[in-house]
């Protein structure tokens, strides 16, 4: 029984260790396991991700494991929620210990550095073609989730039965809705082109803009993630959920979302250094804009928001030349 568990889960920042009290609040024995011993031993010692969600108590079913080979033994079920920057090396350090009948989920959100990859096809190529797949997307603050405040999210994947048991396993009628999908390639899309349109709705209000932009900046960003998605084969209307709109309103509109508040810094006139320094934990919207900006170049498709957020972050463009661009566009036709 000590060395069981229903899930175990990669990554002991904010988000997997919110997603580890949402298993374990479900009654679901839940390893923890991040790659820092100290960042275990503390959680193991306090009871608590001081570091990541300080006043959040741990469940007794949630057990803080340092040992990588421990923690993949102990169940068929793997969540990984690392940043997408280090989502291969920590499969390819998994690889060699994962139990043969294992079962990998990912809610991390974004593309391959470098290749613009899907995690879909960064794990096949890693992992081959036995193990089923599947992915976390839509508008879940860490926080929030930890907390117990209500939340609802979709899934998808490569296989029925995988989905079913990781919906029993995560669905709660009290805190969380868990959504089946079957656009495996839209969820995984939507959850790396919203941080890159959070950070252009960050950097609007950091300006001094207001509502009117920012609901543009959605509006015109949710047009830009689904030409992209259409392009690579999703489902346009998977974007009209919880991985497309959902989480572009979400990550847009609020405060917590550090994308947005990465942009906010920007706008107001920070570099991109110091912005993300201010930060302190991952912006996946900082390297998701160079991938998806090359993913959209590759294929042809029009993204000027993203376009425009690439030139700020790695042309040495400004917030104010980026707004006036995309407003001294030519007139044309919404739809
Ligand atoms: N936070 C949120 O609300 C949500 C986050 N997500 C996604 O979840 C993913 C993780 O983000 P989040 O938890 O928020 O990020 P955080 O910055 O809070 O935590 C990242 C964690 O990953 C760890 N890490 C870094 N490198 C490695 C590595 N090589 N091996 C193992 N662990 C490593 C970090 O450890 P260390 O501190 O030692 O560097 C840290 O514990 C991202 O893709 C994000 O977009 C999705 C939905 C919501
Ligand atoms: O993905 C998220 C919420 O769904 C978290 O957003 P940030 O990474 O911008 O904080």
């Amino acid at each position: 029984m000590k060395n069981t568990a229903d899930i175990t889960v990669l990554g002991a920042g904010s988000y997997g260790t919110a997603l580890a009290i949402s298993l374990a609040s479900n009654g679901h024995r839940t390893l923890l396991w991040g790659h820092e011993p100290e960042h275990i031993a503390n959680l193991k010692k306090d009871k608590c991700n001081n570091e990541f969600l300080p006043g959040i108590a741990l469940p007794d079913l949630l057990i803080p494991e340092a040992d990588l080979a421990t923690a993949l033994a102990a169940s068929n079920n793997v969540l990984v929620v690392v940043p997408s920057h280090v989502f291969g090396s920590v499969l390819s350090q998994a690889k060699p210990l994962l139990r043969d009948d294992a079962r990998i989920i990912w809610a991390t959100k974004g593309l391959e550095p470098e290749t613009g990859r899907l995690l879909q096809e960064v794990a096949r190529d890693i992992l081959g073609e036995h193990y089923p797949l599947a992915v976390l997307s839509g508008p879940t603050f860490a926080k929030e989730l930890a907390a117990g405040l209500p939340t609802a999210i979709s899934i998808a994947g490569t296989d029925v039965n995988f989905i079913k048991d990781l919906v029993e396993l995560l669905h709660s009628p009290k805190r969380l809705r868990v959504y089946e999908n079957d656009d495996f390639t839209g969820l995984q899309l939507g959850g790396a082109v919203k941080n890159v349109i959070a950070i252009s709705a960050g950097m609007s209000d950091g300006i001094g803009f207001g509502a009117n932009a920012r609901t543009a900046l959605i509006t015109r960003g949710l047009v830009e993630l689904t030409r992209l998605g259409e392009a690579i084969g999703a489902q346009g209307a998977t974007f009209m959920g919880m991985a497309g709109l959902g989480d572009l309103v979400l990550t847009c509109t609020d405060n917590q979302s550090r994308n947005r508040r990465f942009g906010l810094a920007l706008g107001k006139g920070l570099d991109v250094e110091t912005a993300q320094q201010e930060i302190g934990q991952v912006v996946e919207g900082y390297r998701n804009t160079k991938e998806v900006y090359t993913l959209a170049k590759r294929l042809g498709v029009e993204m000027p928001i993203t376009e425009q957020v690439y030139k700020v972050l790695y042309q040495g463009g400004t917030p104010h030349e980026a707004a006036k661009a995309l407003l001294g566009r030519d007139q044309k036709s919404e739809t």
